[in-house]
């Protein structure tokens, strides 16, 4: 589990096709001292997607990547230089300054535009047809593994408010009309709908 509080940005190093049919093996650079304490097998949160550690140094570590990963998520653009959003996941304890993330990315979302408003910048983003019923005003989404609050959805796009620490800190700073960003929508709504959706088919069978 994660908060989409992002601690550092890290970068890919290398890419390496596993071979025919096989997943993908990337490392990834990270700030020294970052991965302090970490283990073989722990979950990094890398712009939003849960990824294994499968091998590790002291500022670099390896992971391996799934077909279902590369469809579903941005990684498949990745190339050597891409910066990242880094969160370890969450221990007992731990400050919850964002809100509850699984690592699961949704699906991407295209940026249609980035405008500065006053210290802000503000980011309108179309949704797949299919998420855009998870998504609401003042209610959470990550964003590239970054927890944000939406401001105003309307039908698929959806608006956030990027204050200067976080387009600073995250690489969501750098973000630009046409790019697509890892989606993941609020656990919450994922769980409301499928209560919904089960009654109503539920009333559907009895009538
Ligand atoms: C704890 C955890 C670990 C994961 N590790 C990997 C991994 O090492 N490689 C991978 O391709 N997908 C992994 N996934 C799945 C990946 O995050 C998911 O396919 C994408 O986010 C798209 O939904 C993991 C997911 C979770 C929750
Ligand atoms: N909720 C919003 C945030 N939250 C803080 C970021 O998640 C945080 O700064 C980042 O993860 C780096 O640690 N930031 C915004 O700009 N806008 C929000 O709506």
């Amino acid at each position: 589990m994660f908060t989409g509080i992002i601690t550092a940005q890290g970068e890919v190093a290398e890419i390496a096709p596993l071979g025919a049919g096989q997943d993908m093996r990337l490392v990834l650079a990270t700030p020294q001292g970052w991965l302090a304490g970490a283990e073989i097998g722990a979950s990094i949160a890398c712009s939003g997607c849960c990824l294994t550690v499968v091998a590790l140094e002291e500022s670099r570590f390896a992971v391996e990547v799934s077909a279902e990963t590369l469809s579903k998520t941005t990684l498949a653009r990745w190339r050597p230089g891409t910066v990242l959003n880094l969160e370890r996941a969450l221990k007992m304890g731990d400050e919850m300054g964002g809100h509850v993330v699984s690592g699961h990315v949704d699906g991407l979302g295209e940026v249609l535009s980035v405008a500065p408003e006053n210290g802000s910048l503000r980011i309108q983003v179309r949704l797949p047809p299919e998420l855009a019923r998870f998504v609401a005003p003042k209610g959470s989404v990550t964003m590239e593994g970054v927890s944000l609050t939406v401001n105003e959805v309307q039908g698929l796009i959806f608006g956030v408010n990027l204050i200067p620490h976080t387009a600073e800190v995250t690489t969501l700073g750098r973000l630009a009309a046409g790019d697509a960003v890892n989606i993941e929508i609020d656990m919450l709504a994922r769980y409301v709908a499928r209560l919904r959706d089960f009654d109503v088919q539920r009333e559907e069978t009895k009538a």
